[in-house]
């Protein structure tokens, strides 16, 4: 490189650096945790525990309002301390108490969260901020996790307990000893979702066992010491009105535009003396993109690849990524659990250079296709596997990670430099919550969301909701790997499919599919699910994702195979026959009802 480039590289890295300082400063406020209310003992736990030397904006928002008592509502940003924000008045509140608080008083808080993962990650906060205050006793309840555990444990009393709400709903109806008489707080973060993973009817439960409702709040009592219920998202949308209306009373909205809120709603802002509490986030201090938040300096791009070249173009751009930084971690999000396994045991075990040119080489000279540690993510994996993953991964300074959208919500994973969709998320918010595992707390982020060309107007609708892709330049990528030795050079590359490197790579990876039976039958249940899903877009997003506009035997090339597979699988038609032998003895099943049979067999999370 030249002197003059070499300087250039280096103002340019200058001014990226001051970018993020500058962003940084736009992110927190200035001002302590103790300025905000807080109790000094927890101040002092946040400083030197966890390191936070000053609440994010969000957090200095929200915290003195919550501290007040008053019921919630909180938009804001990926990655930007919402956990804290409500965590940390809880345990200014509880610690207080006088008498203390014991175990057998029972729950005093309830944070409700839509994954397994989420509801760990959030318990492992609590654990840290509740070190210098261990008779408040943090514990979890989700699915996956041994019930007679879990009872023992609500026996002996949880002071604060995070839970997923089908198993939080199984032990409110049958653990006797699970003592809730004294709960205060109800929290449901990332509300929407949990909404949108079908919820809905488990949480009305909840809030009815609870009698945590709006409308069962004693008036006579003084709003500090009533119950209090909480509900944030980065995505709060008109689906969590529902939610809201049944379980927030007079709450101040932070982070919201009153045209977010819907008029038959009630939750128009407060009236008369409460009118000073309704808080919006000053868009220019907070780094938000319009409409959902998006951290400014994630810098959002798309690749437009046809389908039949789709798997060599994602190989090339990890292997690209990782050969340009090696220590740095990926996440990588597919359309369905079969997919994952799929790409999963493909990346694991992929070796370059491929075996027939290597073949009177040394076995030592061949490596995998990919150096780095790689992991997979999905719900249909074992409960110890899962955590086990999820903890390696979030540890790692190098690693892949390979994911449903298990782990689109809320997960904090340090240090994630990339995100790669290499299949669509469906709605926008949950683009907005998937690339939102990047550029956290004002850090570095970049993300790729993979399209095919007849996908392309996704980004239309990505653009209402905020969200402005450029391209990504694939072919100068491709170009920068060496071509094997027997392929001849072309100066000048038509399309994609005809690149040298893509023909290589895309026969190598057939051949590697069908050397491994196994490995096969991974690829064809992998293109059976995608196929499906693919089909299973909902609402305007149809008229995008057109199964019929899709070549299926492109398709199969995506997953590495030769052919198109049969799209009956054996395993569907073993299901077909159960569900018919099933509709004839209970007679027949709507026809809404099997539609939303063959929507649930895609295992999308
Ligand atoms: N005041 C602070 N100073 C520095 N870091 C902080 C502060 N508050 C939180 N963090 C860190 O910021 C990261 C993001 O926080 P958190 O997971 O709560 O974000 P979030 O807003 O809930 O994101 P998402 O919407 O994705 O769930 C975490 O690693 C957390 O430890």
């Amino acid at each position: 490189m030249g002197k003059n480039n070499q300087q250039s590289a280096r103002e340019t890295k200058r001014e990226a650096e001051d970018r993020i300082k500058e962003i940084k400063n736009g992110l927190f406020a200035s001002c302590s945790f103790t300025s905000l209310g807080l109790d000094p003992k927890l101040s002092d736990q946040l400083k030197e525990r966890m390191g936070f030397e000053a609440p994010t904006l969000v957090q200095a928002q929200s915290i003195p309002v919550i501290l007040s008592g008053r019921d919630v509502l909180v938009n804001a940003a990926t990655g930007t301390g919402k956990t804290i924000a409500y965590l940390a008045p809880l345990i200014h509140h509880l610690q207080g108490y006088s008498p203390k608080v014991d175990r057998s008083h029972g729950t005093y808080a309830l944070v409700i969260v839509p994954t397994r993962e989420l509801c760990l990650q959030v318990y492992e906060t609590l654990e840290k901020l509740l070190h210098r205050f261990h008779w408040i006793v943090p514990g979890y309840v989700m699915g996956g996790e041994k019930k007679a555990k879990e009872k023992a444990r609500l026996r002996k009393g949880i002071s604060i307990l995070i839970a997923t709400p089908g198993r939080l709903l199984d032990h409110l109806k049958n653990t006797a000893s699970f003592v809730h008489k004294n709960l205060r707080w109800v929290i449901f973060d990332e509300a929407d979702c949990i909404l949108e993973l079908g919820y809905g009817k488990e949480i009305e439960q909840i809030i009815e066992l609870l009698g945590s409702g709006q409308g069962e709040k004693d008036d006579s009592v003084p709003k500090g010491v009533q119950k209090q219920n909480l509900l944030l998202s980065a995505t709060l949308n008109d689906k969590v009105n529902h939610l809201a209306k049944l379980s927030l009373d007079d709450p101040v909205m932070i982070g919201l535009d009153n045209s977010k809120v819907q008029p038959n709603l009630s939750l128009e802002a407060p009236d008369s003396d409460t009118d000073d509490l309704v808080i919006h986030v000053n868009k220019s201090a907070n780094p938000l993109s319009e409409d959902y938040g998006i951290p400014s300096q994630l810098v959002q791009k798309y690749v437009k690849v046809p389908c039949g070249a789709r798997l060599v173009a994602l190989l090339s751009v990890l292997k690209n990524l990782f050969e340009r930084e090696a220590s740095q971690k990926v996440v990588v999000f597919f359309s369905t659990r079969a997919a994952v396994d799929f790409h999963y045991s493909l990346l694991s075990e992929f070796q370059w250079p491929p075996k027939s040119e290597t073949q009177e080489e040394e076995e030592t000279t061949k490596q995998l296709f990919l150096n780095c540690k790689t992991f997979r993510l999905h719900g249909s994996m074992e409960q110890d596997d899962r955590k086990s993953a999820f903890g390696t991964f979030k540890a790692e300074k190098q690693a892949l990670l390979l994911s449903t959208d298990v782990a689109a919500r809320g997960l904090d994973f340090p240090k994630v430099r990339c995100i790669i969709q290499y299949d669509c998320p469906g709605e926008a918010t949950e683009y907005v919550h998937r690339v939102g595992r990047t550029a956290r707390i004002g850090e570095k982020g970049e993300a790729l969301l993979f399209l095919q060309p007849v996908e392309i107007d996704y980004l239309k609708d990505l653009k209402k909701h905020g969200a402005t892709l450029t391209e990504y330049p694939l072919l100068k990528v491709l170009d920068k790997f060496p071509l094997p030795a027997n392929m001849p050079r072309i100066k000048k590359v038509i399309s994609l499919e005809s690149h040298p490197w893509v023909i290589t790579l895309q026969r190598a990876l057939e051949s590697f599919t069908y050397a491994e039976p196994t490995m096969k039958n991974l690829a064809k249940n992998a293109f059976v699910s995608w196929v499906r899903g693919y089909a299973a877009h909902k609402g305007e997003l149809k008229s995008i994702f057109v199964v019929k506009k899709l070549h299926l035997g492109h398709v199969a090339k995506s997953f590495a195979l030769r052919e198109q597979p049969s799209l009956v699988g054996k395993s569907h038609q073993k299901e077909t026959m159960k569900r018919k032998r099933d509709e004839r003895s209970k007679g027949l099943q709507s026809k809404k009802t099997k539609k939303m049979n063959s929507n649930r067999n895609v295992q999308k999370t």
